[in-house]
């Protein structure tokens, strides 16, 4: 485990830190934002929990930490950001043989790829939710950070899908206390962007594709509590007709324990951008901060 720190940026009451550091799971370097708020510097928190964000497509970690306005919440909150990246990189990495932004590089979404050539570097799921959280906390060694338990998880589009497919399968082990997610994909089995990912890192078994989508996934787990999913979708986003698709999400869980427990609000005339994103990261971290004992 080798961290660099590329740059450490004061930011609002905290700072950015850019990072890369070498992994194992995708065998490249890999970069990561980590935002640290203004009460770990002035040590007011002895344990400061973590929200990690996956992007959508075509996104790096900057993306995000330069438009959504985490870091205003995560002052306000008192909770670190983790922006990962959103696939491996690197001249011996393999991309899409079409050359699309919707698959390969920056869309490695969030799957463990078991289909050649991709099968070597896009262990993203095992990546993003076993590996970073354990090399963050060897990294920072610091206690009043908590990247291990105390810990929430959202994201943007094929990043929301990650999000909420991460908090799924991880669910009977609490892993993520709660999750949200921005214009997500939701049945991604169903919708071209999805086809095309799961066919090319999961080849063409239903089954494996099943493993991965939310609207199998959440048919599978017992919600016997309070837990709510919360999604805000723009209604006007070119791609919520054709890839997103959120009451999909609902119907998938008619009957079952997640019935009225998903809070997709639609949001008229708000569109796919990060303009859409960061009027809702509010909410959203006011949702995260309620489930992760802030307030
Ligand atoms: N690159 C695509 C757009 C893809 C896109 O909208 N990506 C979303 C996530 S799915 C995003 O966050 N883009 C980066 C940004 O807006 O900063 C295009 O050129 O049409």
């Amino acid at each position: 485990m080798s961290f660099k720190v590329e740059s450490e940026i004061h930011c609002c009451g905290g700072k950015l830190l850019k990072l890369s550091h070498d992994s194992s799971k995708t065998g490249t370097s890999m970069n990561v934002n980590v935002y640290l708020p203004q009460q770990f510097y002035h040590k007011q928190s002895d344990k400061i929990p973590v929200i990690y964000y996956l992007s959508g497509l075509s996104c790096t970690p900057q993306n995000v930490s330069e438009k959504a306005f985490w870091q205003l919440q995560a002052d306000r909150f008192g909770f670190a950001m983790v922006f990962p990246d959103t696939s491996p990189r690197g001249e011996d990495v393999p991309g899409d043989p079409a050359n699309g932004w919707d698959f390969g590089l920056g869309a490695g979404f969030y799957v463990n790829a078991t289909q050649q050539p991709y099968a070597k570097n896009y262990q993203m799921f095992s990546y993003i939710h076993d590996e970073l959280p354990t090399v963050l906390d060897q990294f920072f060694k610091n206690p009043s950070l908590d990247f291990l338990d105390n810990i929430a998880i959202t994201g943007h589009s094929m990043g929301g899908f990650g999000a909420i497919a991460g908090f799924l399968k991880h669910y009977s082990s609490k892993k993520y206390k709660s999750c949200s997610a921005f214009a997500p994909i939701v049945n991604p089995s169903k919708v071209p962007w999805g086809e095309k990912a799961f066919g090319g890192y999961l080849g063409s078994d239903a089954a494996a594709w099943e493993q991965y989508d939310p609207a199998s996934l959440i048919q599978k787990v017992q919600n016997n509590g309070t837990d709510r999913i919360l999604i805000h979708q723009g209604t006007s986003d070119p791609f919520y007709r054709d890839q997103l698709k959120p009451e999909l999400l609902l119907e998938s869980v008619k009957g079952t324990s997640w019935e009225g427990k998903i809070d997709l609000e639609l949001v008229e005339g708000f569109d796919h951008s990060y303009f859409f994103v960061s009027s809702f990261v509010p909410q959203h971290a006011q949702f995260h901060a309620k489930n992760l004992g802030l307030i």
